[in-house]
């Protein structure tokens, strides 16, 4: 697990520095090792029960009734996250509408990346935190889906405020207020239900 672990840091910190490049070419040697160089990782193994035939409660509001959510709708509080996940499937994001919903079918040799709410407040928006959940079907067979996360983070203690060059790619108008991460995570304890993300702790109100 540790040499994984080893892997998946790796793995985030290259995806990091191409976003930034991406951005702006000298941003990678500006902003990565002070804004990024304290990130930390850590694991969530998620074990899902697969409904069995018998079971009726928990439906969610989908008209196919063979379907209950395995992990409720919510965005991710990392900067970014990696899931491995094993070919059952299920896995679904918001797409860019706000409306819909696209499934994120397993694929061999293949981890899903997804944004998380601090890199999405980081770029001033310019990287989305999807709101995803997964879903579950009846298969006619007893099993359970599992899916191995890890997320990167900033330290509790980093104040997370857009540099001017990123907020610059977003025609200069800044849309989050700086604050220090710790203090979002707690606010996320506190009020964990879909619509309470870093939209709401950390949005500038002139910008909604
Ligand atoms: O199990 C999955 O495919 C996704 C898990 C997930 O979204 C999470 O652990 O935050
Ligand atoms: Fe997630």
């Amino acid at each position: 697990m540790k040499e994984y672990g080893e892997k998946m840091t790796e793995l985030c910190e290259k995806i990091m520095k191409a976003i930034l490049s991406s951005f702006g070419d000298d941003l990678h040697h500006k902003y990565y090792e002070s804004e990024f160089g304290n990130c930390h990782g850590y694991f969530r193994i998620n074990n899902y029960t697969i409904p069995s035939e018998q079971e009726d409660d928990h439906h969610n509001d989908d008209d196919d009734q063979d379907l209950i959510e395995g992990l409720g709708m919510h965005t991710d509080m990392s900067c970014i996250t990696i899931v491995d996940q094993d070919d059952i499937g299920g896995l679904q994001v918001r797409t860019r509408d706000g409306i819909g919903l696209m499934d994120i079918n397993p694929k061999d040799e293949a981890l899903v990346v997804n944004v998380g709410d601090l890199l999405h407040a980081w770029t001033n928006g310019r990287l989305r935190s999807s709101q995803h959940r997964v879903i579950l079907k009846r298969r006619g067979f007893v099993g359970n889906r599992f899916s191995l996360a890890f997320f990167w983070c900033f330290d509790d203690g980093k104040v997370v405020f857009a540099p001017d060059e990123v907020v610059g790619g977003c025609e200069g108008v800044r849309i989050f207020r700086s604050f220090k991460c710790g203090d979002y995570l707690r606010f996320r304890e506190k009020f964990e239900k879909v619509g309470d993300t870093v939209e709401d702790f950390a949005r500038i109100e002139d910008y909604r």
